[in-house]
C-alpha cells in the first residue's frame, strides 16, 4: 500500500438517508457532535441545526440542500453528505448517491419502514451503496425494534444483520448490546460507558448473537467454510469465541460483516436515539468498521490524471460560489487550470476548503477519493467533469429528467423582472433540474414536482428578494408538429416614420423526435450573413411558447431557404421578428400537438386488492406493464399521465385500507388524446 492508499482506507465518504421526520438531521448532527465539530446540541425544534441553514428548510423543518461536511472519528476522516429526504427531491438525492461509498439508513422506530423509506432504499440499490441501518426513537412511546428489523427483511428485501439489541424501552431505553463484541454501551445523564451485559438480558443476546453467525455464515463463503463446516451452531455457545474451535473471533466476525455490507449482500442493524445522544458512538463505529473506503468502490491513485464530478453547486450566506466536488482520480490543486470536459472550457481552480459544520479550513490540494470544496469555477454547474486538459475525460454525466409541473411567475416590478432573472439564473445552476422559459412576458419555472416548485419559489422571495405574483402549478405540457411544411414565406414590414422595418424570410419545417434545431440554406447574400442568427434567435422564441396553448415546444427543426432585405430598414430586430412570426404560421400548418408527461408509476400492494389497482390505473388512462411479486407484496408498473396522478396518494390509501404504496418518475412525453387536447386548450 502507498502513503496514499493508506490514508483513503481511512476515509468515509457517506450520507443520511431517511423518511422525512425519522431524524435524518438530528442525527448527522450528534454525529458531528460527537466527532467534535460540532460544539453544542442545537435542537431542530428551535430551528438551530448544523447542517439546515437555509431559512426556509429550517422552517419546513425539511432538508433539501445537500452539502458536504468533514468530521474525524476513531483515526477516520468521515465526509458526511446530506441528502434530501422527499421524493420531489429524487433528483437531488441521485446526485448524493453517486458520489457516496456508503450510507446510513435512518429509520424512525415508531413507524418502521415507510413508503419513502422504500423509495430512497431501492435508488441506493440502483446505485449500488453500501448501507448500515439505524433504527432510531427507540425512546418513543410505541417504538419496536424488531417489527423495524422484519420490516426491513420484507419490505426492502435486504438482510439483516442484527448487531445491537436494545436495552430498555421506550422512557427506559438505556443502551444497546453490542452483540459482536458482547458488552452493553449505556448513556447515563449523556455519559457513555461500556459494560457487562445485563443479566436479564444474557440469554437473549446469545441468542441473537447465534443468529448473526449463522447469517454471516450462510451468506458469506469464507465464513461458511470456516464456521459451518467445523462447528454446530445451534448448540455452540458463541459468547466465547474461539477461533480455533470453529467460533469466529470479534474481528474476523467485524471483517466478515464488513465483506457483506461492502458487497451489499447484507446489512448491519443499530439501534438508538439520537435525540437522547444515545446509540451515536457504535454508529460511529460501525460507519468506520463496515462501510466501504473509496478503495474498495474503485481503483484510485494520486499519480493519475485528475478527474472529478462537481456534485454541487451552492452559495454560502454572503453568496459566494462554492463546487462541491469528489475527486475520482488524481490530485485537485489550489491555481491549477482544469479542463469543464461538459462545456469545453477552462476554468481555474481557486481557494480549495475542506468543510465543517462551523468553520471551512483550506487546504492545498485533495486526492482521488477525497470530497472538498472549491471556489472560483465560474461555469462549471452540476454534473459536470474537470479534468486535466491534457487527459480529457468526461465521467458518466447524470440525467435529468424533464420539468413534469409548472407555474408562471409575474414580477411586480421592473426592478423585480432584472432580479428574476439573475435569481431564476443562479438557481438553475444549483438545481439543473429547474427548468425556466418564457412565455407571453411572463416566467415559467418547471420542475420535479409540486413541493420542489413551492420550495423554489420560496426561495425566489426570501432569498433573491424578488416580489411576484405566482399562477398555480400546472403540468408541465409541450407542443410539437406532426407534419412536415415547405416554403413559409413571410414578410415583416413597419413604416412609423423615420427608419422603418423590413425583413423577409421563407422557412420550412418538420418534425424531428425531440429538441430544435436550426439549418441555414440561404445563398448568395440574399439575407446578409449578420441577420441569420437573429431569424434562429426569432424561431427559438417562439418555440418557448406554442401556437396551442402557449406550452413550450419540442422536436422541430426549421430550414431558413431565402429571403429578402432592405439596405437602410433591415435589423437584427425586423429579422428576429421575421423568424418568430413565419415559425408561428408554420407551426399552425404543420399540424401541431400536444405532449404529456407520462409517468411510470409502481404500485405496491397487498394481493387482495391488486384489482381493484389496476382497474384504477385502467381508470386514469394508465397502461399496465406488468405485475410480479416481490417480497410478499405484489407490485404494477403501469405508465400513467401525470395530469390523471391527483390526488392519487389519497386515492390509494383509501382503495387499499392504507397499505397500498407508491413511486412515479418521468418517463416520457406522449401525445394527448384529441379529446382530452381539446379541454386543456380551450382552459389553457
Ligand atoms: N423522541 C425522539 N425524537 C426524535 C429522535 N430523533 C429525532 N427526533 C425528532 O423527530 C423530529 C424529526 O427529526 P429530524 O432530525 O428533523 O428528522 P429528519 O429526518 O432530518 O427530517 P427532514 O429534515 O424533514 O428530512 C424532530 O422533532 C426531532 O426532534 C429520537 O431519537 N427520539
Amino acid at each position: 500500500m502507498t502513503a496514499t492508499t493508506l490514508a483513503l482506507a481511512k476515509v468515509r465518504n457517506i450520507g443520511i438517508m431517511a423518511h422525512i421526520d425519522a431524524g435524518k438531521t438530528t442525527t448527522a448532527e450528534r454525529i458531528l457532535f460527537f466527532t467534535g465539530v460540532s460544539h453544542r446540541i442545537g435542537d431542530v425544534h428551535d430551528g438551530d441545526t448544523a447542517l439546515d441553514f437555509l431559512k426556509q428548510e429550517r422552517e419546513r423543518g425539511i432538508t433539501i440542500t445537500s452539502a458536504a461536511t468533514t468530521c474525524r472519528w476513531a483515526g477516520h476522516t468521515i465526509n458526511l453528505i446530506d441528502t434530501p429526504g422527499h421524493v420531489d427531491f429524487t433528483i437531488e438525492v441521485e446526485r448524493c448517491l453517486r458520489v457516496l461509498d456508503g450510507a446510513v439508513a435512518v429509520f424512525d422506530g415508531v413507524a418502521g419502514v415507510e413508503p419513502q423509506s422504500e423509495t430512497v432504499w431501492r435508488q441506493a440499490d440502483r446505485y449500488g451503496v453500501p448501507r448500515v441501518c439505524f433504527v432510531n426513537k427507540l425512546d418513543r412511546a410505541g417504538a419496536d425494534y424488531h417489527r423495524c428489523v422484519d420490516m426491513i427483511r420484507e419490505r426492502l428485501g435486504a438482510v439483516p444483520l442484527v448487531v445491537q439489541l436494545p436495552i430498555g424501552s421506550e422512557a427506559g431505553f438505556e443502551g444497546v448490546v453490542d452483540l459482536v463484541s458482547m458488552r452493553a454501551h449505556v448513556w447515563t445523564d449523556g455519559r457513555h460507558s461500556v459494560v457487562d451485559v445485563p443479566p436479564g438480558l444474557a440469554e437473549e443476546a446469545r441468542r441473537w448473537r447465534r443468529t448473526l453467525v449463522e447469517t454471516v455464515a450462510e451468506h458469506d463463503e469464507d465464513s461458511m467454510t470456516r464456521y459451518l463446516s467445523s462447528a454446530d451452531l445451534s448448540s455452540a455457545d458463541l459468547s466465547s469465541a474461539d477461533p480455533d474451535g470453529g467460533q469466529p473471533s470479534e474481528e474476523e466476525l467485524h471483517a466478515a460483516i464488513r465483506r457483506l455490507t461492502v458487497t451489499s449482500a447484507a446489512t448491519p442493524v443499530l439501534c438508538g436515539s439520537a435525540f437522547k445522544n444515545k446509540g451515536v458512538q457504535p454508529l460511529l463505529d460501525a460507519v468506520v468498521r463496515y462501510l466501504p473506503s473509496p478503495l474498495d468502490v474503485q481503483d484510485v491513485s494520486d499519480e493519475e490524471p485528475l478527474s472529478a464530478l462537481a456534485f454541487k453547486v451552492m452559495a454560502d450566506r454572503h453568496l459566494a460560489r462554492f463546487t462541491f466536488v469528489r475527486i475520482y482520480s488524481g490530485r485537485l490543486v489550489s491555481g491549477a487550470a482544469v479542463l469543464n470536459s461538459v462545456k469545453e472550457r477552462k476554468e481555474r481552480i481557486g481557494k480549495i476548503y475542506r468543510v465543517h459544520a462551523d468553520k471551512r479550513v483550506e487546504i492545498e490540494s485533495a486526492g482521488a477519493g477525497d470530497i472538498v470544496a472549491v471556489m472560483g469555477l465560474k461555469q462549471t454547474t452540476t454534473g459536470e467533469t474537470l479534468c486535466d486538459p491534457a487527459h480529457p475525460v468526461v465521467l458518466e454525466s447524470m440525467d435529468f429528467p424533464a420539468p413534469v409541473i409548472e407555474v408562471a411567475i409575474e414580477p411586480r416590478s421592473r426592478g423585480d423582472v432584472e432580479k428574476l432573472g439573475a435569481a431564476v439564473h443562479r438557481m438553475s445552476e444549483e438545481d439543473p433540474s429547474l427548468h425556466v422559459r418564457q412565455e407571453n412576458g411572463q416566467t415559467v419555472i418547471g420542475g420535479m414536482g409540486e413541493l420542489h416548485l413551492e420550495i423554489l419559489v420560496d426561495r425566489l422571495k426570501e432569498r433573491f428578494h424578488v416580489e411576484a405574483n405566482v399562477g398555480r402549478p400546472r403540468v408541465a405540457y409541450r407542443e410539437t408538429v406532426r407534419r412536415a411544411v415547405e416554403r413559409v414565406d413571410l414578410t415583416h414590414r413597419k413604416q412609423t416614420g423615420g427608419k422603418g422595418q423590413y425583413a423577409k424570410v421563407r422557412i420550412s419545417l418538420e418534425p424531428i423526435g425531440a429538441g430544435y434545431e436550426f439549418v441555414n440554406r440561404v445563398t448568395g447574400g440574399r439575407i446578409p450573413k449578420e441577420f441569420i442568427p437573429s431569424v434562429d434567435a426569432g424561431c427559438q422564441e417562439a418555440m418557448q411558447a406554442g401556437v396551442l396553448a402557449g406550452f413550450e415546444m419540442t422536436g422541430v427543426r426549421v430550414v431558413l431557404a431565402d429571403g429578402d432585405f432592405h439596405p437602410v430598414d433591415s435589423s437584427e430586430l425586423a429579422f428576429k421578428i421575421a423568424g418568430s412570426m413565419a415559425f408561428k404560421e408554420a407551426v399552425r400548418r404543420a399540424s401541431p400537438v400536444l405532449l404529456e408527461p407520462v409517468m411510470t408509476v409502481e404500485v405496491t400492494t397487498p394481493e387482495e386488492y391488486l384489482g381493484a389497482v389496476i382497474g384504477d390505473l385502467n381508470g386514469r388512462r394508465g397502461r399496465v406493464e406488468g405485475t410480479g411479486e416481490r417480497t410478499g407484496a405484489w407490485v404494477v408498473q403501469a405508465l400513467v399521465p401525470l395530469a390523471e396522478m391527483f390526488g392519487y396518494v389519497g386515492d390509494l390509501r383509501g382503495m387499499t385500507s392504507g397499505r397500498g404504496v407508491f413511486t412515479m418518475r418521468f418517463a416520457e412525453h406522449a401525445e394527448v388524446p384529441a379529446a382530452v387536447a381539446k379541454k386543456i386548450i380551450a382552459e389553457g
